[in-house]
């Protein structure tokens, strides 16, 4: 069908009213939607379109007529550029607003419910340098080491000396290694040819103890004035805990390899959400932003209504960060989560913290549920917390049978959360209340938490 509203090539004045999954500004003419790289809600744009397609068409800026009054100028020197964030344009608290319609345009659209509480989202108050894992790619840009980013949408190394985002640390520690790969010509890996030896410098940071993780990822396993390199880190960085080399020689796109060498101190740092103590290691799962994931955390603890009397299901449980969470209010936890790695690190996680009502379940939920269910274990509140694809009917049909009274949803994306609700809500779970919670400022990611109960 030819689309008569809009012609490539040609200019038109677009005023923007809602933002896109990658951050990109959304107006409309004369009710066609034209995605707008870079415009902010309430801006008012001349656009020249690039791309028209049966059902929208992309416009690139021309002329800002008249800006919205939540564009900013971003913080960081390469906010464009870079591929991290993606709304550092915007003033934060229409990042929150935007995020709060997000999460409420998809429960009405997608899961057609009406009369759900859905609150503000909750914000950081100061919300930069929040991250607590970083992971800088190394290459080569015009002969020279380029660590830092990749360019939106490509594997194009943005060289950065910091980071709005991630822990001022980081600056320090890309510093050293620059130095030190420019000084002993140490190579870079070079993703077409195969060779080079660094490849990418990840780096943990324990919040709350201020311990530091290094992990070098190289290509090989010999590494060049390894001694010197170690030394010149710790006396920049004298809070660093544990260095480690990860091996990953593969022609991949995963960032790590399996083999891990403890090269200085411990092979974990350790940190708290609230009173529980974690064990990080090289390869471990760690939730990123550790000061809204326990605001996020004590609200799901809050919507579990837990007496002490119930037994509780959380399912994708993944470390067991929330298990451990639950298990301070409830007679008994059970964990169940697909990754072999992540159930040892919960069960370490149960053990050094002396939770003993805590069991885990290595498999796949829509396996391990129905399997349990049918040995006569069920739960008087389920907490869900799946990757972006949401619950397989199997998990949630298996929670209907289990008659829980309650079930808490922790989702990170609001369309498969709004799917699920309205299946549970179809068959007598009714969504109570949406509290949507920040954990990644400046990108469009939305995570939120639910309550839902049984009618
Ligand atoms: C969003 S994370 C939640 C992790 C954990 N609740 C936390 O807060 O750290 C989703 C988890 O589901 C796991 N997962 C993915 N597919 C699964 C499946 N089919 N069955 C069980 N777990 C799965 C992932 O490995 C991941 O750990």
């Amino acid at each position: 069908m030819k689309n008569n509203i809009v012609e490539k090539n040609k200019i038109y004045e677009v005023h923007i009213d809602d933002i896109g999954h990658n951050g990109e500004g959304i107006g409309r003419i004369e009710g066609f939607t034209v995605f707008v790289q870079g415009g902010v809600p309430g801006d008012d744009l001349r656009v020249k379109i690039e791309l028209v397609k049966k059902n929208y068409a992309v416009g690139k800026i021309i002329k800002l007529v008249a800006p919205s009054p939540s564009r900013i100028i971003p913080v960081c020197p390469i906010a464009d550029t870079c591929g991290g964030c993606q709304t550092q344009h915007i003033d934060y608290k229409e990042q929150l607003r935007l995020k709060t319609n997000t999460v409420k345009a998809n429960i009405e659209r997608i899961g057609k419910l009406e009369g759900v509480l859905i609150h503000d989202t909750l914000g950081m108050e100061e919300p930069s340098r929040y991250r607590n894992k970083a992971q800088f790619p190394v290459g080569n840009l015009d002969n020279e080491v380029a660590i830092g980013f990749y360019k939106k949408g490509t594997h194009e190394i943005v060289n950065t000396s910091s980071c709005y985002i991630q822990h001022e640390v980081n600056d320090r520690i890309v510093e050293v290694l620059r130095e030190y790969m420019e000084r002993y010509k140490v190579s870079a890996f070079d993703e077409e040819n195969g060779m080079g030896l660094i490849r990418h410098i990840l780096t943990k940071v324990g919040f709350t103890t201020g311990e530091i993780m290094i992990v070098l990822i190289t290509n090989r396993r010999k590494i060049p004035h390894q001694e010197e390199l170690i030394q010149a880190l710790i006396s920049e960085v004298p809070e660093i805990k544990s260095i480690v080399q990860n091996i990953n020689m593969k022609k991949t796109n995963r960032i790590l390899g399996d083999e891990c060498i403890t090269l200085f101190g411990d092979d974990k740092i350790v940190d708290y959400i609230g009173s529980l103590k974690f064990h990080i290691s090289a390869l471990s799962f760690f939730q990123v932003n550790p000061m809204q994931t326990k605001v996020l955390y004590e609200k799901a603890l809050e919507y579990a209504g837990l007496t002490g009397e119930e037994t509780v299901f959380d399912v994708y449980c993944g470390i067991g960060t929330i298990s451990l969470f639950l298990a301070q209010k409830a007679k008994k936890v059970y964990g169940i989560e697909i990754v072999d790695a992540a159930i040892e690190d919960a069960k370490e996680n149960a053990r050094i913290n002396g939770v003993e009502n805590a069991e885990f379940f290595v498999g796949k939920a829509e396996e391990v549920v129905p399997r349990l269910y049918k040995k006569g274990i069920t739960a008087d509140v389920v907490v869900v917390d799946p990757p972006r694809k949401g619950c397989e009917e199997e998990v949630l049909d298996t929670i209907v049978k289990m008659n829980p009274k309650r079930v808490v949803y922790v989702s990170c994306n609001p369309s498969t959360l709004a799917r699920d609700l309205k299946y549970l809500d179809e068959r007598g779970y009714r969504t109570v209340e949406v509290q949507p919670v920040d954990m990644f400022p400046h990108t469009t990611h939305c995570e939120a938490v639910v309550k839902i109960e049984r009618v």
